[in-house]
């Protein structure tokens, strides 16, 4: 497969991309300012989205890691969260951003941020590059959110179908021959 011949239905262009990470950094960057942020970065979908938001925060900022599974090579979460890698550093006094490329069901996030609060955090927000409202299981809604979309498997920036695709630099919807 030639990814430069391919014609897939993109959801949200380089372009747009782009121009919402300024967007969200502006933003994170006026609600953080004079607090001890700490972004936490979800593994492995966001290490995209989150490197390039960071670069568009301009306050003081410590990042951090946390690899969570739960859909494994499908389309549909298996309703169990596994923390594959906890957080290492203490989260006691800072202002936790936990920043994910996704939000569908909720239970990522939702089981995320319930082990995260258990740290003892000045304050937890979340932000999502893409959110899925009509997938949920849980009541969630991120507090910064880049792009709200319908219910379509979505890759790319971030995003994986059997561990492929995370590499291409816009959000596109996966066809039957993509898989
Ligand atoms: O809201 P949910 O239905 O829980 O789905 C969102 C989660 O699913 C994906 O992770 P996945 O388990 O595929 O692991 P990955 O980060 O390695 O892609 C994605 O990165 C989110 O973390
Ligand atoms: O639409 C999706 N695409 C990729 N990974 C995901 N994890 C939850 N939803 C999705």
């Amino acid at each position: 497969m030639n990814i430069e011949t391919k014609k897939w239905e993109v959801l949200c262009s380089e372009e747009q991309i782009s121009a919402k990470l300024k967007e969200l950094g502006a933003q994170i960057s006026k609600d953080y300012e004079g607090k001890n942020l700490m972004v936490i970065s979800l593994l492995k979908g966001s290490f995209i989205f989150c490197a390039d938001l960071v670069r568009n925060i301009t306050v003081p900022v410590k990042i951090e890691f946390m690899t969570t599974s739960s859909y494994g090579h499908g389309e549909e979460s298996s309703g169990k969260i596994n923390v594959v890698a906890d957080v290492s550093a203490s989260l006691e006094g800072y202002d936790v951003l936990v920043v994910d490329d996704i939000t569908d069901t909720a239970l990522t996030m939702s089981h995320v941020m319930a082990h995260l609060k258990a740290k003892n955090p000045a304050s937890i927000k979340s932000c999502v590059l893409l959110d899925k409202p009509s997938r949920r299981k849980v009541e969630l809604v991120p507090d910064y959110c880049g792009f709200s979309i319908e219910d379509k498997f979505v890759v790319g920036y971030g995003l994986n179908f059997g561990d492929y695709y995370r590499n291409i630099p816009y959000v596109f919807n996966v066809t039957n021959e993509d898989r």
